[in-house]
């Protein structure tokens, strides 16, 4: 039963001639006429009821007494702004909405063409094959029953009864005026038989002779049909029903009303009421209802699978959404099949020659089909599933977006060195995959690496743009123009890695990993660093919550338990009907997203198969060669040296057993045999350079430098040097540090 309020005029109360009592009257009543007392117990489904205080009952007493509970109308009067705003919500718009917009008459046209060309489809594969033979089959019958239909109105057949009947009473005088009758009745109708049957042998005749012979087959074929309708038995139709291959049922109140029922949402007085009638959404039904006082979202949640099973429908149809007016409120959408198991299609990306990172782009759909846009400006996403749902599909398609944006800079490490990423290595900046070295490249010291220059990146980002004019960054932050000037080298930057656990669980690495990426999810986002990280495996061990927790947008695809869900959506999310567990095997690419944008919800990713990301990122490799932004990896070059985190291990390396100090420009010769690509450029300045590129890179760790005497041919020679006692004690605070995260 579909309910509408109706707000009655300011001071104007229904039912009631005149003002009785303080109280006001219920604004909620349904019929404009009082209604019939209800039986005791009897709840008409769907109806607004008030129980008002009689005052004339002696059981209320306590009622009666005291100050009313709701200002008296003098002081608080309806305004008629209200009242109006009141009628505004109740009153039906002229136009169904499925008329008025456009997504829903696409539904509908898409909805007719596939229901008209089933049933076609479904008739013209049975037209030879099943209604033909049919019509050959019954149409002699047919034949028969004509003639004898004809014979029996040419002999008055029907008069036959009647005329025996007179015999039988043997009353002559009526037997004659029956055979008189039928006599005149016989002549009358023999002529227009024969006559007739000559106009119609003349027209076969002429037919035969004289029209073409489609014609005469269409006359054959109308006449055949004609008989075989005629013949065809009365329970066995010529024609079957169309079963047209999906299932649209029509819902009513009452199945609603029986569902919330069955799921124990309404009370023996109080059923649900509709505020609004159920009308067609897209390919399903938008169904509001307002629950039994009391009775909120959490408990429809609860009752998901009762509501879908009193509906008679799979859960997987059934869609609710909380109403921001009320917690009664529920807004259901229930599908006419499980969108979620229909695939949303190949990524629009496939077709797009470049994407501006700084827009939203198309990630999938919802449930409904409506697009989902995605963005990774200032955020982190961390993607969970269970094996095989979607994970890396879904990381992917965003990656490939970034990929199409030239001026984006990619990190990318896999820890399950899948193929599914090795593709990127055309584009991106950094790239490692598994935690195995190969072919002489140790992926997780690559990432360390990455890490730390990232991080210095970070940290150099937020200098410089607190720098920066206000002509050129009015509001300290990144701009379209800053993160694309490739003066200033602040590109806006994804780091993605896929089976983060791998590299997380690392037993030498994944504490630095771990605390590196913990910043960089948190701090980086900001200065235009996004970081997006998948696993499936969410737990503490695998994938610490200190690092979850730092992802503003999370992404679950199916996983084994709605405990599980929580842990990669956040907590809460249950509660908000936010439950990856309840999506199905067959919902590939299928996940619950939130804290991208206001609205949590479904999307459907789109598909970008192996082959499409091959093509995607062939695109991009050659856009950003154009645009002269190909770097690091992608272009061949190496990292750069990275003497801050690694020149305390190697100047420790580098100093002889039992010396207790060193000159500085000693250490930094040994230095450039150790790693030329790093320290040679030292090697070469003059010795007190030399010295001062030394003392300027322990700085940052505490690590001073001392003057040095030294007997040299018999002089005294004075130079800065380290002590190997500075050096091991900045080497025991940093680790120190670095334990603690
Ligand atoms: N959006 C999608 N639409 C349709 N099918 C998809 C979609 N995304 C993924 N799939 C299918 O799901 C399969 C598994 O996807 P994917 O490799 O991304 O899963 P995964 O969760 O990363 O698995 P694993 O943990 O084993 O790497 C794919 O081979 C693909 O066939």
């Amino acid at each position: 039963m579909t309910e509408n309020p109706v707000f009655p005029p300011p001071n104007d109360p229904e039912g009631t001639g005149e003002r009785t009592a303080d109280v006001l009257p219920f604004p909620l009543k349904k019929n404009p006429t009082p209604p019939a007392v209800p039986a005791e117990g009897e709840v008409k489904p769907g109806e607004w009821e008030a129980e008002l205080p009689d005052t004339d009952d002696p059981e209320a007493d306590g009622l009666a007494e005291g100050a009313p509970a709701d200002p008296p109308r003098e002081v608080y009067p309806p305004s008629v702004a209200e009242w109006m705003e009141a009628k505004d919500k109740a009153r039906l718009s002229v136009l169904p909405d499925w008329v008025k917009l456009p997504d829903q008459r696409t539904a509908v046209r898409k909805w007719a063409v596939r229901h008209y060309s089933a049933v076609i489809g479904y008739h013209a594969v049975r037209l030879p094959c099943i209604y033909t033979p049919k019509v050959l089959w019954y149409s002699p019958r047919g034949a028969w029953r004509w003639s004898a239909a004809i014979g029996r109105w040419v002999f008055d057949a029907e008069g036959k009864t009647l005329r025996l009947h007179s015999v039988v009473n043997e009353d002559a005088a009526e037997y004659l005026k029956l055979s008189r009758q039928r006599n005149d009745r016989v002549r009358l109708r023999g002529i227009v038989a024969t006559l007739a049957g000559f106009v119609g042998l003349a027209a076969t005749l002429t037919l035969f002779v004289m029209a073409p012979s489609w014609l005469l087959l269409l006359s054959l074929a109308a006449l055949t049909t004609t008989l075989g309708v005629v013949g065809a038995p009365a329970d066995r139709p010529l024609i079957d029903l169309a079963k047209v291959t999906f299932r649209k049922r029509k819902l009513s109140s009452d199945i609603v009303i029986r569902a919330h029922e069955v799921a124990g949402l309404t009370e023996r007085e109080q059923s649900i009421a509709f505020p609004r009638p159920i009308g067609r959404d897209g390919d399903g039904w938008r169904v509001i209802v307002d629950l039994p006082y009391g009775k909120h979202f959490q408990d429809a949640l609860k009752a998901h699978g009762r509501l879908a099973s009193g509906l008679d429908i799979a859960p997987t149809q059934l869609f609710l959404d909380k109403d921001e007016t009320s917690n009664r409120r529920i807004s259901y959408w229930i599908a006419d099949r499980d969108p979620l198991a229909v695939p949303s299609g190949k990524s629009p990306l496939l077709g797009a020659t470049r994407v501006d990172f700084w827009k939203p782009f198309p990630w999938g759909v919802d449930e409904r089909g409506n697009p989902v846009m995605a963005t990774m400006l200032w955020l982190s996403l961390l993607v969970g599933a269970v094996p095989r749902q979607g994970k890396t599909f879904s990381a992917r398609t965003i990656a490939l977006a970034a990929a199409l944006d030239p001026y984006v800079r990619l990190y990318v490490f896999d820890g399950k060195a899948s193929p599914d990423w090795r593709k990127f290595a055309l584009v991106a900046h950094r790239i490692g995959f598994g935690i195995v070295p190969k072919n002489g490249v140790d992926p997780v010291g690559h990432l360390l690496t990455s890490l730390r220059e990232l991080k210095a990146d970070v940290e150099d980002r937020y200098h410089r743009l607190s720098e920066l004019p206000l002509h050129v960054c009015p509001e300290g932050k990144l701009t379209p123009e800053i993160s694309r000037d490739k003066k200033m080298n602040m590109p806006l930057t994804l780091f993605v890695v896929d089976e983060v656990q791998e590299y997380l669980t690392h037993p030498e690495h994944g504490k630095e990993i771990l605390s590196l990426m913990v910043y960089l999810a948190r701090v980086a986002p900001a200065v235009g660093v996004s970081v997006m990280t998948s696993t499936q495996k969410p737990d503490d061990k695998a994938c610490p919550s200190e690092l979850r927790d730092q992802h503003q947008a999370r992404f679950a695809l199916r996983v084994g338990a709605y405990q599980v869900s929580d842990v990669i959506l956040g907590a809460g999310s249950y509660g908000e009907g936010l439950d990856a567990s309840k999506l199905l095997k067959s919902h590939k690419g299928v996940g619950l997203l939130k804290g991208m944008s206001d609205d949590s919800g479904i999307v459907r990713t789109y598909l970008a198969d192996g082959r499409d990301a091959e093509r995607v990122l062939t695109r991009a490799a050659a856009l950003r060669e154009a645009e002269g932004t190909l770097s690091g990896d992608a272009a061949g070059e190496a990292p750069a040296p990275e003497v801050s985190a690694t020149v305390l291990d190697d100047v420790a390396a580098v100093l002889g057993k039992g010396e207790v100090k060193v000159w500085s420009e000693t250490i930094v010769d040994r230095l450039a045999d150790l790693r030329p690509d790093v320290y040679g450029p030292w090697a070469e300045l003059d010795a007190k350079p030399k010295a001062e590129a030394l003392t300027a890179a322990l700085k940052p760790f505490g690590v001073a430098t001392d003057q040095i005497s030294r007997r040299i041919d018999g002089r005294q020679v004075n130079k800065r040097g380290i002590k190997r006692d500075d050096l091991a004690a900045a080497i025991t605070q940093r680790n120190e540090k670095r334990d603690a995260g």
